[in-house]
């Protein structure tokens, strides 16, 4: 290609050369005038901030190394600055001093974005420049552009994701192998997908932060990560794992954002019964997926590598060509507004569940269990029993029940004698509201008595249904 194609050249600063950074510096040094022939801009590394400057680094310079990141922020010839030291501190303070300083930012910061994305976008677009953090979602997948751009006209329904490498991986070595949760995580550990203290992944916090950052976008409401409801994987057990599988589903960890009924938006990660047959269900090991529906668009997938050095760093060096071209072109990309977020609380959510229960195996058991699901209206649609004496368990489907009441029905099932544990509690996803139990036949379920809607292994499955579709909402179609 002919330098008279390129736009012209940007000077950058990376902060930060662990997993990431020490990717996007290869990509950027290993051919720079390729890689300017293709973005049509030329992109000049004038310096790297580390927190070591005297470690060897291959590949590196040592001449870009600097051991102050805010002095090179505010070199005044350094004109993007790419944020990838992660964490809130001082990673806020140097993106804030960047935006002041009239720099764009690009960064893979989904932290940082979670909690202050709001008030740094206010500052960004009072600076007229670029704030971009296409890696901070579901790594090298598009899927922060599409939201902010390719669908700024949509009328998104509803978002749903795996976001977190680590526990698909785990989630899919229990279903796939029959592992059980300690020796798949610590098979995720061994081949690095996992962090060293694994909490922020199986406890679902790094799914949370994805999960404010795509409801803010689908949105267009300021949603922050203390809003999201947030259960993780620990304690899931192989055997429910397997029972769902039985029934027609996968357990996935998901992140969900949908609008709701009355303009609210209920934002949430929690593992859920996925229906075998929808596109997430077949999303395994490390990968990542993002499904979004929207009124006009219908529904759409993304998919691919949520997580690593090379993937990550794809996806900031799109963002940085971005903000290059904007920033040679005088302009920023568009920033949308946030109003104010109403945030649905959990309780009120409405959606099936599956329950198991580890009971003792006598008579009037199972009465005496169905009378509790009856009391706080939550309506069983199947049974089946798995194991017998001590090993017995009861697993339920239960139709579409109000959070809230499920809970209910679980601390009252909890201090029955006749249940020794509550095994699992696990959201399903993919019901037609056109299933829902008429009123007459929640009524019969309220009177008590076990509804038996099919002998032993006999539930629905989720094949049975007409289309699987990962929703809840009332009223959304
Ligand atoms: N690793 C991934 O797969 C992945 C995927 C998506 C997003 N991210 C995000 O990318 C960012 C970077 O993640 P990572 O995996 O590369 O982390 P990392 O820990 O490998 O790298 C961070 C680096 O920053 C350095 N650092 C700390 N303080 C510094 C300072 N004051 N100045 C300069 N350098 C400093 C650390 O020494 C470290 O080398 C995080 O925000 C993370 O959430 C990572
Ligand atoms: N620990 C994260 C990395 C990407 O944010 C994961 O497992 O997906
Ligand atoms: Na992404």
């Amino acid at each position: 290609m002919v330098e008279s194609r390129r736009r012209g050249t940007v000077r950058v600063a990376v902060l930060g050369c662990g997993t990431v950074g020490g990717a996007l510096v290869r990509l950027l040094l290993e051919d720079p005038e390729g890689l300017a022939d293709r973005a049509g801009v030329g992109l000049e590394l004038v310096g790297v901030a580390v927190a070591d400057p005297t470690r060897d680094r291959p590949g590196v310079p040592r001449a870009l190394l600097t051991g102050d990141a805010a002095q090179l922020v505010a070199d005044p010839t350094v004109e993007v600055v790419v944020e990838l030291i992660g964490g809130l501190s001082p990673a806020r303070e140097l993106v804030e001093e960047a935006l002041t300083r009239g720099k764009a930012v690009v960064t893979a910061n989904k932290a940082l974005v979670a909690s202050c994305g709001p008030d740094l976008a206010e500052k960004a677009a009072a600076a007229g420049v670029d704030l971009l953090y296409e890696a901070a979602v579901a790594g090298a997948i598009p899927i922060i552009r599409p939201l902010r751009e390719s669908l700024a006209g949509e009328r998104v329904q509803r978002v749903a994701g795996i976001v977190n490498g680590t526990t698909n991986f785990v989630l899919t070595r229990m279903a796939e192998a029959g592992e059980p949760y300690e020796a798949a995580l610590a098979e995720a550990q061994r081949l690095g997908y996992a962090e060293r203290d694994p909490t922020a992944d199986v406890g679902g916090h790094d799914a949370a932060q994805k999960a404010a950052i795509l409801a803010g976008l689908a949105f267009r409401c300021a949603v922050r990560d203390q809003d999201v409801s947030r259960e993780g994987i620990e304690g899931l057990q192989a055997a429910d794992v397997a029972a769902a599988r039985r029934l027609g589903f996968e357990v996935k960890l998901l992140a969900v954002a949908e609008m709701v009924d009355g303009g609210a938006v209920s934002v949430r990660v929690h593992p859920a019964l996925v229906p075998q047959e929808h596109p997430l269900a077949a999303v395994r090991g490390a990968f990542n997926a993002v499904f979004v529906e929207g009124q006009a668009c219908g529904e759409l997938m993304l998919y691919g590598r949520g997580a690593g050095g090379a993937p990550t760093a794809s996806a900031v060096l799109g963002d940085l060509i971005d903000a290059a071209w904007n920033r040679l072109s005088g302009t920023a990309a568009p920033a949308p507004v946030l109003g104010p977020a109403r945030i649905q609380p959990l309780a009120e959510l409405r959606c099936p569940f599956y329950l198991s229960l580890e009971v003792a195996d006598r008579p009037g058991v199972l009465a005496a269990v169905a009378s509790v699901f009856g009391r706080h209206g939550v309506s069983i649609r199947s049974m089946e029993q798995d194991g017998q004496g001590d090993e017995a368990r009861l697993i339920f489907l239960t139709h579409s029940a109000r959070d809230g009441d499920v809970q209910a029905t679980l601390a009252e099932l909890a201090r029955l004698d006749a249940v020794r544990h509550i095994g699992a509690a696990i959201r399903v996803a993919g019901v037609e509201e056109a299933e829902e139990p008429g009123e007459a036949d929640r009524g019969a379920n309220r009177a008590g008595g076990p509804r038996r809607e099919g002998p032993v292994g006999g539930a629905p499955r989720a094949g049975d249904r007409r289309r699987a579709r990962v929703g809840w909402a009332r009223g959304s179609e």
